[in-house]
């Protein structure tokens, strides 16, 4: 387990946690605190009133004096009653105010990581699955271990008081036998922080499986392949790793308690006959036995509370680690703290000796890429699978830094310039976009959100991209909810809550949104057609043509016809651009390019003659 361990750590993530409990619910933690001081006090005053009645049953005492006593227990044992119940109340409120301020947080943090490295690094995912589990756990768990610890202080401290008047060995014996039990359960806590670290990636495999297993996606290909019963098996033996470990950690643990029970018991045995013993030579009275049995089994419950608070806080700190890591560990990428203006851009975007890893474990993705597109032109971007086209685009968005070289607006490097301005003067349709669980109106207007209740302007957009036919036929039109997942028990059979839209829809919907933003400088597609008709396909181009023209912009395609009248097309090849010109040069350079488009035309041509080889479907969006 990497973090770390040591007592002024544990103290610096106590601190951390209090401080977001403080602010998430300061009320809730006065009347709380406030509460379980009174809960503490009430067994010591019901011991020491049951003594006094005792006492003066033995002693003769009148009935009016022993009928008040009584009366003060009977008050105590309401307290006592009631009390858990108020304190579950304010515990509750207060668990609820952790929990929503610590998603906040811890959200806001996420949303603050500028690329996209975090989120495709399996390391930092399992942190953030631990920072999510633990993110409102240790503070809930450090503000109820303190206020608990107090509330078993004053119990225990009321306790050894009484037993000290009694017998004061007897005390110090009570005392000690606290040590081994608390250094116990810091010990067993530790160990399970760290066994919970070391099944992260068996859980997040069993996870992955079952999702396979559940998920609409996979569902076809797991029948196609009558894969099912293979995953399951994966899962299945997944969980089995990850319950050995739990259950080793369990036996080690109730090995522990049972041990520190036996403990318990001969402290328990042993001075109840030493009590007996000196009640017999007269030294304690019937009452003083009462109180001393009460007060051993009170210290003792107390003390075990407190130490296996003190262990589940210990463990729930070493976790909260995560937590903090994530809610502090800022912008994963630098961020100018002077960002430089971008104005729209007038020249170029530059690539300059640009090379890319993921990481120092990872091969180079781009080695030495120099490019320029300059203001206007419309660039073709093509390679064979893997060649770092879409790595190319990611560092285009700022979603990484280049590992050396630079990236260059009209001669400004993106680095000096705040991100969302960079971002907002592009649109882009990914190759793995997105669908929102959201209505066809609120898909549409993320694309940009000050047109989001512009109606005309959604219309606009979808009208471009060749969906609004479809989304007017729509049972809800652009109301219409794009997901079955939100539907209430009562509606779950009306149509109008929710339909699914075919891939090349949804791919039209994504489109749309590079359609709303009205001006971009620079406009990227990185695959834009691979799921549409042929005909949507050549309506797509032919609208995305229009909106690129006189702008900026980047198309990535593997169908070749799709990219042939790009003013340039660029050709990457393992990481560096081999070729590049227009459609015709390239074609006549009879490269990686004409290869490539050679053989897509063959596809196309094969009862035709072999020259002039123009592909039907590769020329879609071509001027052919
Ligand atoms: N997050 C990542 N971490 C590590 N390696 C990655 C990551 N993303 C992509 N790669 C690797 O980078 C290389 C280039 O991938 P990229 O997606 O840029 O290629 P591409 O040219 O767009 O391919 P395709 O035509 O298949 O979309 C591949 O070898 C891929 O495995």
């Amino acid at each position: 387990m990497r973090s770390a361990q040591g007592l002024i750590p544990l103290l610096g993530r106590a601190r951390a946690a209090l401080s977001l409990a403080w602010r998430a619910s300061p009320g809730m933690i006065v009347l709380y605190t406030a509460l379980s001081l009174v809960g503490g006090a009430l067994p010591v005053a019901a011991g020491w009133f049951m003594k006094m009645i005792l006492d003066q049953l033995a002693g003769g005492a009148a009935v009016g004096d022993i009928i008040a006593l009584t009366g003060c227990l009977a008050l105590i044992g309401v307290g006592q009653g009631a009390l858990p119940h108020a304190l579950t109340y304010a515990r509750a409120s207060l668990e609820r105010g952790i929990g929503r301020l610590a998603q906040i947080e811890l959200f806001s943090a996420v949303n603050g990581f500028v690329g996209l490295g975090p989120f495709e690094n399996p390391e930092f995912l399992d942190k953030l699955r631990f920072a999510r589990q633990s993110g409102s756990v240790a503070p809930n768990q450090v503000i109820g271990s303190l206020i608990g610890g107090l509330r078993s202080l004053v119990t225990v401290v009321g306790f050894l008081g009484s037993l000290a008047l009694l017998g004061p060995m007897m005390a110090v014996f009570v005392l000690l036998f606290s040590v081994p039990i608390v250094a116990a359960e810091i010990s067993l806590s530790r160990r399970r922080s760290e066994m919970l670290w070391n099944i992260g990636p068996t859980e997040r495999r069993e996870f992955f499986y079952a999702q396979l297993l559940s998920s609409v996606e996979a569902a076809k290909e797991v029948r196609l392949f009558g894969i099912g019963d293979f995953l399951l098996g994966r899962m299945r033996s997944e969980r089995e790793v990850s319950d050995r470990a739990k259950r080793r950690m369990d036996i080690r643990q109730t090995r522990t308690q049972f041990g520190l029970a036996v403990i318990a018991g001969v402290v328990s045995g042993g001075g109840l006959i030493w009590a007996v013993n000196q009640s017999r030579a007269g030294a304690l009275s019937i009452g003083d036995i009462t109180i001393f049995v009460a007060a051993v089994a009170g210290v003792q419950a107390a003390l075990n509370q407190l130490a296996s608070e003190v262990g589940f806080t210990h463990q729930a700190l070493t976790l909260y680690q995560h937590y903090l890591t994530v809610v502090t560990s800022g912008p994963e990428l630098p961020v100018a703290e002077k960002p430089r203006e971008l104005p729209p851009l007038r020249r170029s975007i530059q690539l300059k000796d640009v090379w890319f890893r993921y990481s120092d474990d990872h091969p180079w993705i781009l080695q030495g890429v120099n490019l320029e597109i300059k203001q206007g032109e419309s660039l073709g971007l093509v390679g064979l699978n893997g060649a770092g086209k879409s790595t190319l685009v990611k560092l285009l968005c700022r979603f990484y830094d280049p590992t050396r070289g630079a990236i260059l607006w009209d001669g400004v490097d993106i680095r000096q310039v705040d991100p969302d301005r960079l971002r907002g003067r592009m649109t882009a349709v990914f190759q793995d976009y997105m669908q929102y669980d959201m209505t066809v109106k609120e898909n549409i207007g993320l694309g940009d959100l000050t047109a989001l209740e512009d109606i005309d302007r959604i219309k606009r957009a979808a009208h471009r991209a060749g969906i609004a036919e479809v989304i007017e036929g729509l049972p809800k039109t652009y109301e219409t909810l794009l997901t079955r997942m939100f539907f209430a028990e009562s509606d779950k059979t009306n149509p109008e809550t929710g339909i699914v839209l075919s891939g090349g829809q949804q791919q039209r919907l994504a489109v749309s949104r590079v359609f709303l933003r009205d001006q971009p400088d620079f406009v990227i597609l990185d695959e834009p057609s691979s799921g549409l008709d042929a005909e949507a396909e050549h309506d797509i181009h032919t609208a995305l043509g229009n909106h690129r023209k006189d702008r900026t912009s980047l198309l990535i395609s593997h169908r070749l016809g799709a990219v042939r009248d790009a003013d340039r097309i660029v050709v990457l090849s393992e990481g560096h651009i081999v070729e590049e010109g227009m459609h015709g040069d390239l074609v006549s350079l009879d490269g990686e390019y004409a290869r490539l488009f050679a053989l897509q035309a063959s596809g196309y041509t094969e009862d035709q003659s072999d020259d002039g080889a123009t592909p039907a479907g590769a020329g879609i969006g071509a001027n052919s």
